[in-house]
């Protein structure tokens, strides 16, 4: 068995919360050292790591709470950050170890690269990329950052920063479609745990990349073993790719 841990869970009373601590009290090697929650303070000195599902607000506080002390170490779930937000965990990830992921699962991961290897490929004057996504009733961010990070592999395979070919989004008479653009579209319905779809289409042929999550277990079960990657690393900010050993160096 592998040495004992202690971990932490921010927004433990969450859906995402609550499918970590089912996987964390399974665990043999793991302590939950504090649970928390909107409004509730915790003494995060008690933990190696915390795993976070919450809101960028809270998620970024905490990584300054976090980085001030020198850790513990963190994996951030929490989805919808700003840019100026991403530029603040940045600094943080100067002081701790964090491991951020729009998507903890590796079905996801795989097919991040695999978008990146098809745009890389298909032509952005002949190729359009679309990106859909459908998710619960209750999710508040969109594009969920799964499609955004999607969105940003598929623009790295091109040679540039998504945020120079995004399109805006699609509503009135806006003329026709401009070439090299990725457009993205969400669904917002019942209880879809996450859907996500890219498409690659040409006049000729759609190409169509696609991943269902079955059950949030799914992400809970990847953020653990983030936990467990990321609690004796140097700070930095990592992401699942890290985690899983697909960088290359
Ligand atoms: N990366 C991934 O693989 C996945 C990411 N997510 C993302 O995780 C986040 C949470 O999702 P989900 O669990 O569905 O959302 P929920 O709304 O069910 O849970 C969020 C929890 O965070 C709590 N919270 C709010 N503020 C704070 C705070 N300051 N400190 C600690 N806890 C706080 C909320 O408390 P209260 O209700 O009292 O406000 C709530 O319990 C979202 O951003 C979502 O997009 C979700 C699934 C997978
Ligand atoms: O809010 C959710 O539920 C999910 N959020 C993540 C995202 O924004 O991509 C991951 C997953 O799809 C579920």
């Amino acid at each position: 068995m592998s040495a004992i841990f202690h971990a932490g869970i921010s927004g433990y009373r969450g859906r995402m919360g609550r499918a970590v601590s089912q996987v964390l009290d399974a665990r043999e090697d793991v302590v939950v050292a504090a649970r928390f929650d909107w409004g509730e303070t915790a003494d995060i000195s008690l933990c190696d790591v915390i795993i976070d599902f919450s809101t960028p607000d809270a998620s970024l506080a905490l990584a300054q709470g976090a980085a001030a002390r020198g850790g513990p170490a963190l994996v951030i779930g929490s989805t919808g950050f700003t840019p100026e937000q991403e530029a603040e965990l940045v600094k943080a990830a100067e002081k701790i170890a964090i491991v951020k992921s729009g998507n903890f699962s590796l079905g996801v991961n795989i097919l991040i690269g695999l978008v990146q290897h098809a745009a890389q490929r298909l032509d952005a004057q002949d190729w359009d990329i679309e990106i859909t996504e459908a998710h619960h009733r209750r999710k508040v961010d969109s594009p969920s950052g799964t499609a955004l990070m999607l969105g940003e592999a598929a623009a790295e395979g091109r040679f540039t920063d998504l945020a120079d070919i995004r399109s805006a989004p699609y509503d009135g008479v806006q003329g026709e479609r401009e070439n090299g653009k990725i457009g993205f579209s969400s669904i917002r319905a019942g209880g879809i745990i996450g859907e996500h779809t890219v498409l690659f289409a040409s006049e000729d042929e759609v190409l169509t990349l696609s991943h269902s999550a079955i059950d949030r277990a799914l992400f809970a079960k990847g953020a653990v073993a983030a936990a467990a990657w990321v609690r004796t690393r140097r700070p930095g900010l990592y992401d699942m790719q890290d985690v899983l050993g697909f960088r290359q160096a």
